[in-house]
């Protein structure tokens, strides 16, 4: 069964990838991802400087694998090392590049969004505003007023298709809000659902102690335990965007059957962070062929088929 998609404007052979954040800081766990079955890479969302990022331990599996707790606070090699990695990147390779970006006010996202701008590259931006785990820094994400004044910014510096990084939202009222905000905008390409759970809390019975250090505990949660939040959200943008408008889905991917269910919700695009985080890049080429099987029983030749086709009762 054909797997490809196209996002943005590029065309990925496969649509499985990494979530921004898992395997991909470096230029090796970068070629690692490319060498791999995902049919593109997402790099680490990158601040203005490059960043050390939180005391560990600041990122946990949760007992009987049903997801993870995080707190890196936005290691990163500083954009410009992500920035000398797009340019030297082979754009024929058959896998297109995906860049994140976080800055840590909207100065810092202006000047990141102008270098690469300047720098006219292949490359899509995936604006990141929902890093819940930045101590004292609220997440944009939750700022509806503050997001649609970054973009009114940051999109025409851009100027061609990009997209966001979301957090979850679990209001009616706040899917109505945000994807309003974003339907002004024609170059929002795509929005990327669900960015972790923030803030939750995770300690372990016998120790009595929380599993993380940063924050008293406090991480953003992801894996299988947020799958019905993160569908939700891909299904609740998937009906409001307009005009062509994608969603990618990050949240839940253990298998086979979560990529299929996203696609079900409306996802274009599919994104892996904690099982790629456990199970390594061999990952993409499983839950592959596990999709495939899915679609095969179910009779799908192509994603087109299903995408979005979720029933209600
Ligand atoms: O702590 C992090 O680096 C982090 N962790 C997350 O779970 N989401 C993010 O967007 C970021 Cl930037």
């Amino acid at each position: 069964a054909d797997l490809s998609t196209s996002i943005a404007g590029v065309k990925l052979p496969n649509l499985l990838l990494n979530a921004s954040g898992v395997n991909c800081r470096y230029e090796n766990e970068l070629q690692q991802l490319l060498d791999s079955s995902a049919g593109s890479l997402v790099t680490k969302s990158a601040t203005l400087n490059s960043r050390d990022g939180n005391p560990e331990p600041r990122y946990a599996p949760l007992a009987g694998q049903i997801g993870s707790i995080n707190s890196m606070g936005l290691p990163n090699q500083g954009y410009e090392y992500y920035l000398e990695y797009a340019k030297k990147f082979d754009y024929n390779n058959g896998k297109p590049l995906f860049i994140s970006l976080a800055g840590m006010s909207l100065a810092d996202n202006k000047a990141m969004c102008e270098a690469f701008r300047d720098a006219n590259l292949p490359c899509v931006l995936e604006i990141n505003f929902s890093c819940p785990n930045l101590p004292g820094k609220p997440q944009l994400g939750y700022d509806m007023e503050a997001m649609e004044a970054a973009l009114k910014v940051l999109a025409p510096i851009i100027g061609k298709p990009f997209g966001i990084k979301l957090p979850p939202y679990f209001d009616i009222a706040h899917f109505d809000q945000a994807a309003a905000i974003f339907n002004k905008f024609d170059n929002i390409a795509y929005v990327t659902c669900i960015n972790s759970v923030g803030n939750g809390l995770a300690i372990d019975w016998e120790s009595e102690t929380a599993l993380i250090k940063p924050k008293d505990g406090f991480g953003g949660l992801g894996g299988l335990m947020v799958l019905q939040t993160s569908l939700a959200n891909v299904n609740a943008f998937y009906r409001r965007l307009n005009n062509g408008k994608q969603v990618i889905a990050c949240g839940g991917v253990t298998s086979g059957k979560e990529a299929f269910l996203h696609i079900l919700a409306g996802a274009s695009a599919v994104q892996i962070g904690t099982q790629l985080q456990e199970e390594g890049t061999g990952v993409f080429e499983r839950v592959s062929k596990e999709l495939q099987e899915i679609m095969a029983a179910k009779g799908y030749k192509n994603v087109e088929e299903f995408r979005g086709k979720v029933k209600t009762l």
